[in-house]
């Protein structure tokens, strides 16, 4: 992936990572800190379709979310210039990768553990089992770590900087990300306990 932003429009950060990660989260707290605004491709998603992520998915099947969502993902990145959080699964599809070349791509990493602890009570569908959705002879923990392994190496590979979040607060995430883009306002507090 090429370094630096493809315009002066382009957003400051997008966030990529397996369900669980944290891109929703994290990109509230990395939007907040840059006072910036702040885009979650799923909730433009529902918002144009007038529909739960979960009931495209059941209703239409994963095919119609993937190209629906990559429609959704070109546009935002034209026009929204703050920071973006995608879906767990978009930068699976290969015209998802091509229009985020040239952007600043954050992988928020997680272990498998602690990323399924955080969505195991969630409705993402492809934890469920049933149309359109997970296989019924698995459990959602098999198919959050089967699907986790599957992704990795695409995270990786489509990401300028990667960031474990296992185990680490919201907060500091954003003011880590914005120091490793070098984005951080010159009035941010400076880290404690650095030698001067
Ligand atoms: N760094 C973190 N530490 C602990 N819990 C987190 C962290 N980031 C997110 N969460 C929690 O995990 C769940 C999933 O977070 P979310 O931001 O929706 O992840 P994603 O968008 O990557 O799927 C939410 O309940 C959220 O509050
Ligand atoms: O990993 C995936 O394929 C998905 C992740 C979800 O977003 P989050 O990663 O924000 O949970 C959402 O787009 C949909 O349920 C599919
Ligand atoms: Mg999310």
């Amino acid at each position: 992936m090429t370094a630096g932003p493809v315009s002066d429009h382009a957003p400051v950060a997008v966030l990529i990572g397996f369900m669980g990660a944290g891109k929703s989260t994290v990109g509230v707290a990395l939007a907040d800190l840059l006072g910036v605004g702040f885009c979650d491709t799923d909730h433009e998603i529902v918002a144009r379709a007038g529909r739960t992520v979960a009931e495209i998915f059941v209703d239409e099947g994963e095919p119609y979310f993937r190209q629906f969502e990559a429609e959704v993902v070109a546009d935002v990145l034209t026009t929204h210039s703050g920071v973006i959080a995608l879906g767990g699964g978009a930068v699976m599809t290969p015209a998802v990768r091509a229009v985020l070349a040239g952007h600043r791509v954050v992988h928020l990493a997680v272990s498998p553990d602690a990323g399924f602890a955080r969505v195991r009570s969630s409705k993402r569908p492809l934890l469920r089992a049933g149309p359109g959705t997970g296989s019924v002879d698995t459990t959602p923990e098999d198919r959050y770590r089967a699907l986790l392994a599957e992704r990795a190496e695409t995270y990786q590979r489509v990401a300028d900087i990667t960031t474990d979040t296992t185990g680490r607060a919201p907060a500091a995430l954003a003011d880590e990300i914005a120091r490793a883009l070098g984005v951080l306002p010159a009035s941010a507090p400076r880290d404690e306990g650095l030698p001067s």
